[in-house]
């Protein structure tokens, strides 16, 4: 907003004064590949087998995932959704697994003169992975740099903004994206009335999964959750019933732990069993089109559906879709609001209520009664 306006800003992002998009990285040349998949899996137990087959999945697409060069579209995405609304605040990007990495993005924090940053982190839902292992690998950072005192970073000061599943903005971006699949359906000689809409997203371990229960709803149930009011608008949106599922993708460890399933080739096969001849897969799970999305959806499940004589179209990703983005800047709007301790409403849609912003001790572990022994920020607790 202009120094000599006359107005206060309508909407204010005090007391922060830089956005931490916080993603997963990938690889940007083949040389890249293995390096990136050892800072992945360090110390996870992913059989060497997963390991090669994953590098090859990425060799199969020049040794580049497509991660980074979307986040550098979300980015610019939401540098002009901020200046539309006259909002001051630079956004900086980091990864917890591949440069710019998280020491970077504090670097350039630091050197933007930030004293109080909001991250937004490029995961949804609630879970070890989408939450907990960003807020460590935070803590585990600024650790490694001085900069972790015993109630949080003694630098740049960072919260978060709360799993955004259930956010009318993200649920919009959704809906639209299926209803222009179900066209593309139609147009591919497809039938949408006797489709099946299938949401897909990253499978999880059932350990994973029941220790993502305080977090208010599992990490599946958040994904039903947000599925039923999708399809519901959908439906509405179409003139025709919306049936539909959840079924999973790209599960990594070994056979012997189970993950959640159905695995979507494998639901592929039971829908085909059941006579069904039109799918639309919906990514509810990725906000864009990366590598689980390039290869486990478009490669893999479109593949396998046209083998089972399947008509296939896979919905886009939230990706820089306006209702997303301007959902994005209203959530950091709200977790500034609660910064400063003002009554907010939390925007939802859907049954569950709104994830915390603040997490609670012991959110999101790894293994329930495992505390992994490693701090993490944005929480009422550093060590649980
Ligand atoms: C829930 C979830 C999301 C969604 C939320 C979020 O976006 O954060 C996600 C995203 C992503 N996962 C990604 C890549 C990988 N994930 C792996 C491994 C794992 N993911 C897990 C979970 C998730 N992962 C889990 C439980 C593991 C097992 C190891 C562990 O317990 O941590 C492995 C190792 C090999 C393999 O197992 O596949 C790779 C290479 C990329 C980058 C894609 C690109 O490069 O375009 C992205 C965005
Ligand atoms: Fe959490």
């Amino acid at each position: 907003m202009p120094a000599n306006s006359p107005l206060p800003a309508a909407h204010d992002a005090a007391p922060y004064d830089a956005l931490l998009l916080y993603s997963f990285g990938g690889p940007n040349k083949p040389e890249d590949v293995v390096p990136f998949l050892r800072n992945v899996t360090a110390g996870k137990g992913i059989p060497d087998e997963r390991l090669e087959e994953v590098g090859e999945h990425y060799y199969g697409f020049g040794g580049k995932s497509p991660i980074n060069e979307q986040n550098l579209a979300l980015k610019a995405a939401l540098e002009a959704e901020l200046a539309a609304r006259g909002l001051d605040l630079p956004v900086v990007w980091g990864n917890r697994n591949w440069a710019p990495y998280t020491t970077d993005a504090v670097d350039e924090l630091e050197g933007l003169g930030a004293k109080r940053a909001v991250a937004l982190v490029t995961s949804a839902y609630s879970s070890y992975s989408g939450c907990r292992q960003y807020r460590e690998d935070l803590a585990v950072t600024l650790d490694k740099r001085g900069q972790l005192g015993p109630d949080g970073s003694t630098g740049v000061q960072f919260d978060k903004v709360r799993s955004y599943f259930n956010h009318p903005g993200f649920a919009q971006a959704n809906v639209d994206a299926v209803v222009e699949a179900y066209a593309e359906l139609e147009a591919n000689g497809g039938s949408g009335a006797a489709a099946k809409l299938v949401f897909v997203t990253h499978s999880i371990p059932d350990t994973m999964e029941a220790a993502s229960r305080i977090s208010r709803a599992t990490y599946s149930e958040q994904h039903l959750d947000l599925a039923r009011v999708v399809a519901a608008q959908a439906a509405e949106r179409l003139g025709h019933e919306v049936p539909w599922d959840l079924a999973y993708c790209s599960r990594s460890g070994p056979p012997s732990q189970p993950w959640l399933e159905p695995d979507v080739n494998d639901h592929l096969e039971a829908l085909a069993g059941e006579g069904i001849r039109d799918v639309v897969l919906s990514p509810i799970g990725f906000i864009s089109d990366h590598m689980e999305v390039a290869y486990d959806l478009d490669t893999e499940a479109l593949a396998t559906a046209k083998d089972l004589g399947i008509t296939a179209v896979r919905a886009g990703t939230v990706g820089t879709r306006e209702p997303f983005v301007r959902g994005l800047v209203d959530l950091l709007l709200e977790r500034a609001a609660l910064a400063r301790d003002e009554a907010v409403t939390e925007a939802t849609v859907g049954s569950l209520p709104a994830l915390r912003s603040v997490c609670a001790p012991g959110c999101c572990l790894r293994r329930d009664g495992e505390p992994s022994g490693i701090p993490a920020l944005c929480s009422t607790d550093l060590n649980s």
